[in-house]
């Protein structure tokens, strides 16, 4: 391990609020744990533009080395579950929110964090899938229990160009789903959208419009919906009976008004997605499906661009705008 590895710390000033700059770490800055990674990518997600924000509610403590998802080797191990070389992934829990995450060379890591590279993943790929990806698939997951099948209908997916939503796309029309796309950027990002594996693409404004009324034309088999906010109300009035939602994201707001009709008339059900704290079992059987039969193989050849730490500042001010397109990639150490 270097003696000295760059970072991007985040900092905060009584006077300036949140600063952000590359710094040079030393190996005991690292927090404890019991697992060394060399970190050799790292990714951009929604949630590293809010730890950026001093009123962002993500980091719990400064400084803090953003960056919720790494890919690398492990490089010192005390843990009996890793030893030198092993390639891991870690997502969500604390790295990026109390402890410091993968915008840097090297992090220390608690052993229950980290999942083994799956089979049929390079590093990169990995990442490219990242929080955005894992949550993309927990969403589909979460569909398949709640029992829909391709051949419901058709499955609504908001914000379909960003992390989340291109990735369930991509995972979606690959098991054979009919998938609708709804986006702020039809007229830029449509042919994206349709290379992806989307069937039909309509604009933020159409899938949104105000319905009168509690209910409304029976329309979706399904949402995949990482933007929620007021307009969830309104799809929960167009799901077609035994429907359900996968709610995972808050883009296009936190709160929203509803009624108990889609629930008790339509049977429908809005399922909750968390990746963060997800089990490590259920954890290890999602990435060995995206390692194999759902690899979201078109969004990773169409819709991922490479960074370094240097360009994260305007990234990360990029994605809060809501004006990211597909997935980021931070490459950290080559692999
Ligand atoms: C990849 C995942 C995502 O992208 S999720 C979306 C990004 N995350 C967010 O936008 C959450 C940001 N958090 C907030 O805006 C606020 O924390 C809040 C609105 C959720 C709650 O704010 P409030 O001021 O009411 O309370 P606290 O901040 O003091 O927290 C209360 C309680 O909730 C726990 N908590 C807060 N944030 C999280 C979180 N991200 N994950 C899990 N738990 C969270 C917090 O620890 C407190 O619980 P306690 O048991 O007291 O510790
Ligand atoms: N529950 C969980 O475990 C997870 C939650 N998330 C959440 O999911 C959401 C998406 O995350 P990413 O894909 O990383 O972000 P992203 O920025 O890549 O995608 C967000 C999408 O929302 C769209 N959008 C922006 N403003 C909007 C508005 N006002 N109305 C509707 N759509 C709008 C954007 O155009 C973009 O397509 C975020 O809220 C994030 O916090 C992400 C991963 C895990």
């Amino acid at each position: 391990m270097k003696e000295q590895f760059q970072a991007y710390v985040l900092r905060q000033h009584d006077q300036e609020g949140v600063t952000a700059s590359i710094e040079q770490l030393k190996k005991e800055d690292l927090p404890n744990g019991d697992v060394t990674v060399q970190i050799h990518y790292s990714s951009v997600n929604y949630k590293d533009g809010l730890a950026t924000l001093e009123k962002g509610g993500v980091v719990r403590q400064y400084p803090m080395v953003p960056g919720i998802d790494l890919v690398g080797t492990v490089e010192e191990s005390v843990s009996a579950r890793f030893a030198p070389g092993d390639r891991v992934i870690s997502t969500g829990f604390e790295p990026g929110v109390s402890h410091y995450g993968g915008y840097s060379e090297y992090a220390r890591l608690q052993s229950e964090w980290l999942v083994p590279l799956p089979q049929g993943l390079s590093e990169q790929e990995a990442m490219a899938i990242g929080t955005a990806g894992f949550t993309a698939a927990l969403s589909v997951d979460a569909l398949i229990h709640a029992g829909i099948s391709p051949d419901m209908g058709k499955i609504l997916v908001t914000g379909a160009t960003g992390g989340v939503g291109s990735m369930a796309i991509a995972i979606l029309a690959k098991l054979g789903y009919t998938v609708t796309a709804s986006t702020g950027k039809k007229q830029q990002e449509e042919a994206l959208l349709r290379s992806l594996g989307a069937s039909e693409v309509i604009s933020r404004e159409e899938a949104d419009a105000p319905i009168k009324g509690a209910m409304g034309k029976q329309q979706w088999a399904a949402v995949v919906d990482p933007t929620a906010g007021p307009a969830l109300a309104e799809r929960l009035k167009q799901v077609q009976y035994g429907g359900a939602v996968a709610v995972s994201g808050l883009t296009g707001g936190s709160d929203f008004e509803s009624t108990v009709f889609p629930f008790i008339l339509r049977g429908i059900q809005l399922m909750g997605i968390d990746s963060v704290y997800c089990p490590m079992t259920k954890r290890e059987r999602i990435w060995a499906k995206l390692g194999g039969e759902w690899k979201p193989d078109r969004a990773l050849a169409l819709g991922v661009r490479e960074i370094t730490l240097g360009q994260l500042p305007h990234t990360l001010e990029n994605i809060l705008r809501g004006g990211a397109v597909g997935r980021t990639v931070v490459r950290i150490c080559s692999e």
